[in-house]
């Protein structure tokens, strides 16, 4: 099934931020968006993180040395960058800015330090964060993706309570209970986001300087 939003697009894209604790499901998520949502575009992040197994270059993240990573960082590359559990993660910003510009909506899944920074930036972004349906059920999750070691799953886990304490920044949450249904809360609440009058003012004003020329 394709979304139908049905939208008029207003001028410049949307740029939606999805965070939540390690293992809640959102790269998951993403990936079922992709088939339902095929005009959503998908930012790229970079990291210093080794691969896992069947991860690509350029597919799931750029990876990067420490030294590469800081030296973007220092180029002002980066739109918001962050450590987390010990390597460094960041968006590239022109590639952002671009797609927004063409008027096209792009999802950053980004942990909430770097969720913050961008909300700072972007406060017109639209902030969701996933939540799981339970913390024994998170952990269950990140223990059976098969990726971790005993020590990141600990972390991990730690940094998530510290993680979920934020979510009062986000303006949505969404438990990701079942990923379809996790799917069409966040294609509903694009749907609305689109429909707010504000996003529509600079086409009225477009209008209404026609009318009166
Ligand atoms: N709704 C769900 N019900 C059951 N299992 C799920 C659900 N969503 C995701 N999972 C499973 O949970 C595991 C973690 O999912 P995923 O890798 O997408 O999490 P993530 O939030 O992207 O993690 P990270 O931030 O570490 O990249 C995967 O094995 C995935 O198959
Ligand atoms: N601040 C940023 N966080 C990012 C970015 N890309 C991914 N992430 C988040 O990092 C953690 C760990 O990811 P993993 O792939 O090692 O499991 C997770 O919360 C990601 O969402 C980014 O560009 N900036």
């Amino acid at each position: 099934m394709t979304s139908n939003i049905g939208y008029t697009p207003a001028e410049k894209g949307i740029l939606i931020v999805l965070s939540g604790p390690s293992g809640v499901g959102k790269g998951t998520v993403c990936k079922a968006l992709r088939s339902k949502a095929p005009e959503l575009v998908y930012s790229v992040s970079a990291t210093t993180r080794p691969p896992r197994e069947g991860e690509v270059d350029g597919v799931n993240y750029f990876f990067k040395s420490r030294e590469q990573f800081l030296q973007l960082v220092d180029q002002d590359q980066m739109l918001e960058w962050a450590e987390y559990v010990g390597n460094f993660y960041g968006t590239p910003r022109k590639f952002v800015e671009e797609t927004l510009q063409s008027g096209k909506d792009i999802i950053l899944e980004i942990e909430v330090q770097g969720a913050l920074k961008v909300k700072q930036k972007f406060p017109e972004g639209v902030f969701i964060f996933l939540l799981p349906p339970s913390l024994p059920e998170l952990e269950s999750r990140i223990v059976g993706r098969g990726t971790e070691s005993e020590e990141s799953i600990r972390n991990r886990m730690s940094v998530a309570l510290e993680e979920i304490r934020l979510m009062e920044h986000y303006d949505y949450a969404i438990v990701n209970d079942q990923v379809d249904l996790a799917c069409e809360r966040i294609l509903g609440i694009l749907t609305a986001e689109h429909c707010r009058k504000d996003r529509m003012v600079s086409k009225i004003k477009h209008w209404m300087a026609e009318v009166n020329h």
